[in-house]
């Protein structure tokens, strides 16, 4: 059974894994994602994706036989790739935006395979529709400070939750990583999925 790494300090991202049945490694990839500009939300989103699993899985310190998972989320609102809010004001102003509206929270994944430098990278995308929340409801939930460590100032499956009426697409590829295109990544670097269950 490979070791699977996953380059990514999001916390949603190793819980979605671990409930999925596997037990990441994590090594964070510490890539600066500013370095990436003027390309469209879901090609940024798959560049920096394989900027972070590169990062990593040139990394001496990988197991020989590691598969490694970059990814990056961004919401694609009105054209624009929307990552983390720069802080509390920028969440509220953009709630203010979003709310009653719909956007697309795209997930660049790339896989990596230290064992004959085989790699896959695609995007999955998520339509989220967003309810018509009030000023004090908007409010209320940047306070909580959530909305500012996320993509698009919004969770679907915390706080944010109740402010999402519906999606079209992956659920957890809204979270941080879509497991149906991970498995068919794995698939495709000649792995079987169910062999990295760890239980
Ligand atoms: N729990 C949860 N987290 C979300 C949701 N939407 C976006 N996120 C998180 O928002 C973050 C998006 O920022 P990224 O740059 O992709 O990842 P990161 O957390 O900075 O970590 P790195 O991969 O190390 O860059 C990730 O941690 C996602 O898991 C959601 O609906 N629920």
């Amino acid at each position: 059974m490979p070791t699977f790494v996953l380059a990514s300090a999001s916390p949603a991202r190793l819980a979605t894994l671990r409930n999925a049945g596997l037990d990441p490694q994590v090594i964070v990839s510490g890539v600066d994602e500013s370095q990436v500009t003027d390309v469209p939300p879901a090609e940024l989103a798959l560049r920096l994706a394989e900027l972070k699993c590169s990062a990593v899985a040139t990394r001496a310190d990988v197991p020989s036989d590691g598969l490694v998972l970059g990814c990056d989320s961004v919401l694609e609102l009105d054209g624009a790739a929307l990552g983390k809010p720069d802080d509390a004001d920028d969440a509220v102003r953009r709630w203010k935006s979003m709310r009653g509206r719909s956007g697309v929270l795209h997930t660049g994944h790339c896989l990596h395979d230290r064992a004959n430098g085989h790699r896959v990278a695609a995007t999955a995308s998520t339509t989220v529709h967003f309810a018509d929340v009030t000023d004090a409801e908007i409010a209320a939930y940047v306070a909580t400070g959530e909305p500012l460590h996320v993509a698009g100032a919004f969770t679907v499956d915390g706080l944010g939750g109740s402010f999402v009426t519906g999606i079209e697409g992956d659920h957890h590829n809204v979270v941080g990583v879509s497991l149906p295109l991970l498995r068919g990544m794995v698939r495709e670097l000649g792995h079987a999925w169910t062999e990295l269950w760890t239980r």
